[in-house]
């Protein structure tokens, strides 16, 4: 990949703290206008590797480029370029909402209309509270607003839902789409799964401190494994004439009496082709389930850990 395609280029990136090795030859790349997921268990590296992107820590060994800069060397042209929403902290406690929100817009030169952020994101009622003040969701949002109302190039969203409420979370996954769309790069660390299907390009799997697996949702979910349909029909059915009207490589069997499984490349057609064969054979497919692997599934093969653990 170009350099210029890549909003963010690690490569060998290590990160210790005292003894303790947090990042140990991580590399990464996201491509520019695109939103990469970086998922793993707790201590894995993520929020490490994205406070050395934002310039925050230095990097022991390996390099960072983000938006083709460095981001210690060159962070005084790298800031006003990118947003940064921390998992904690970076806000004056004592600051009202919308004041603070006021005075991050002032700070770049084609600021988002603020009222309409506030009201977007559901801090318009709580404008002149201190940030102490705020409930934990509340705090949450209004870092997100803080990160993005500069309109960046490339946004760091750390855990952006955690501990929302399903209505502030499906807001927050609004506007994160609304700045997709609007060709923004994205990081985003998350440990829900759903996040990463719903709004991630690319998926990232850290664990021990380097990516251990990188693709699409979609690519990941397929890796090696068949795909599954099962339907529950009348027990017995000669399954020979639907045999041979599957593509090669593809298996069905009656697993106990009255439900089927079939096994395969689990696409449009072959679900065509097993219910057009149920329709010739008077078969009624009960309970019909296309079934594929989650990105839960694959981070269980891949790290042997539940996510959230
Ligand atoms: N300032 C620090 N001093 C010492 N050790 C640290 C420090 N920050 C992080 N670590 C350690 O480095 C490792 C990686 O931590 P990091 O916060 O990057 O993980 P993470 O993947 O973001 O975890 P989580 O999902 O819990 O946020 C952990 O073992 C953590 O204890």
């Amino acid at each position: 990949m170009q350099s210029s395609d890549a909003a963010v280029e690690i490569s060998g990136l290590v990160k210790r703290y005292g003894e303790k090795t947090a990042v140990s030859g991580l590399d990464l790349t996201v491509r520019r206008g695109t939103l990469t997921a970086v998922l793993g268990p707790n201590g894995a590296g993520k929020t490490t590797t994205i406070e050395t992107c934002e310039g925050y820590r230095r990097p022991d060994a390996g390099t960072v480029r983000v938006l083709g800069l460095d981001p210690v060397a060159d962070a005084a042209r790298l800031k006003p370029r990118i947003g940064v929403m921390l998992q904690s902290g970076g806000v004056y406690p004592g600051g009202r909402a919308l004041e603070m929100l006021r005075h991050m817009a002032a700070l770049h030169a084609n600021p988002l209309d603020v009222p309409a952020l506030a009201e977007r994101l559901g801090l318009d009622s709580c404008g002149r509270t201190p940030y102490r003040r705020l409930s934990g969701g509340q705090q949450q949002r209004l870092a997100l607003a803080m990160a993005v109302v500069g309109r960046p190039e490339l946004v760091f969203l750390d855990e952006p839902t955690a501990g929302l409420d399903p209505h502030a979370r499906r807001a927050t996954w609004d506007l994160v789409r609304d700045l997709r769309r609007d060709g923004v790069s994205i990081v985003l660390t998350t440990h829900h799964m759903d996040e990463a299907e719903q709004l991630a390009d690319d998926v990232a799997i850290v664990e021990g401190g380097r990516v251990i697996a990188q693709g699409s949702p979609e690519e990941l979910c397929r890796g090696e494994a068949k795909g599954t349909l099962r339907f529950q029909g009348r027990p017995g059915l000669d399954l020979g004439t639907l045999i041979k009207a599957l593509p090669d490589g593809t298996s069905a069997a009656e697993l106990t009496p009255g439900s089927y499984l079939v096994e395969g490349e689990v696409d449009p057609q072959l679900l065509a082709t097993v219910t057009s064969w149920c329709a010739q054979n008077g078969v009624m497919p009960e309970r019909l389930a296309v079934e594929r692997r989650t990105l839960e599934d694959v981070f269980l093969e891949l790290t042997g850990r539940d996510l959230r653990a």
